[in-house]
């Protein structure tokens, strides 16, 4: 392998361990601990897996555990009475719904009842629409731990020829658009865009979250791009990504494991939005009681 190889797992760590000091401090101060909701409906597997690791880890930097689990059939009402309730708790200082639910409910409305200094995940629209402005606001944990993983490794961003490969609301969208806010010049992809591999070739930067199995092959890759592969597919082999990872590594610059890198990074960036969740709440309270007292 030529390639650097990019630790999520290390960068994760390092992430963790300052926020742990940061979420001390910021307790010490205010005599708040943020928690964060987790929000489990139903029991899909990989779905347990994720919820248990945002838990364990939550608590371990010193963020209240306040997980909710919901029965598989449990109806959109019941979803929107224990988001409503979560919403107006002031003890929860972060909402996240675990995607995907079951079938039989619809997400989006269910995502809209997060308030947006709550939402943790960054997908509601208003938080959507605040990415779009480059205004302040909570982003999609996949996304910002890419970009962090691309300082970590000072991977040039500012006007780097990117190629996202997706356009999941998830992941290819807003990772995008956090380029783009950092003056990179991208391009978004999807099953439509014409010689894939060609368009990747033009690319400094490879982002693929596409989720299909070894999409990315080496002849994708101009030599020494970055590559980072936001793709976790599960097979008798173990887990792998959207990148044929080991011809990749021979032509690339920089690339990321599957398992190891992005992965690790979103349960990293979710915690970090837990405490500037409650940050922010600890400042529009304390701006709207010195609103009522000048009143
Ligand atoms: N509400 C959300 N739902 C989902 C999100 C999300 O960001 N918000 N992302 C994914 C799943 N996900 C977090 O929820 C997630 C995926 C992968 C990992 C991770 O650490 N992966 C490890 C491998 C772990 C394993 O053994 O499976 C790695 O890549 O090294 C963490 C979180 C969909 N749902």
């Amino acid at each position: 392998m030529t390639a650097v190889l990019i630790d999520g797992k290390a960068v994760a760590a390092r992430v963790r361990a300052t926020l742990k000091d940061e979420v001390a401090a910021f307790t010490a101060a205010t005599g708040i601990q943020p928690g964060l909701a987790t929000v489990l409906v139903g029991g899909d597997p990989a779905s347990e897996v994720y919820v248990a690791s945002k838990r364990k880890s939550s608590v371990a930097v010193g963020l209240a555990d306040l997980h909710q689990h919901l029965p598989e059939d449990a109806t959109q009402q019941q979803v929107e009475e224990l988001l409503h309730r979560l919403a107006a708790d002031p003890a929860v200082s972060g909402i996240l719904l675990q995607l995907p639910v079951p079938a039989h409910l619809d997400a989006a409305p269910l995502i809209e009842l997060i308030p947006f200094e709550k939402d943790v995940d960054g997908l509601t629209t208003m938080s959507v629409g605040l990415l779009a402005q480059n205004k302040p606001g909570l982003r999609p944990c996949t996304p910002s731990g890419v970009i962090e993983l691309l300082d970590a490794y000072d991977v040039p961003i500012e006007g780097a020829n990117v190629v996202v490969i997706g356009r999941s609301e998830l992941v290819g969208r807003p990772v995008a658009q956090l380029l783009v806010n950092r003056n990179a010049t991208v391009t978004i992809t999807h099953s439509r865009t014409k010689d894939l591999a060609a368009v990747c070739r033009t690319a400094d930067i490879i982002v693929a979250a596409v989720g299909v199995k070894g999409l990315v092959t080496a002849d994708f890759v101009k030599s020494g791009a970055a590559v980072i592969d936001v793709g976790i597919h599960r097979g008798p082999e173990g887990l792998s990504g959207d990148v044929d990872f080991a011809p990749a590594a021979e032509v690339a610059g920089f690339i990321t494991p599957v398992p190891g890198g992005v992965g690790p990074m979103t349960i990293a960036m979710l915690l970090g939005n837990t405490l500037r969740a409650a940050q922010l709440q600890h400042s529009l309270a304390s701006a709207s009681a010195s609103a009522s007292a000048s009143a």
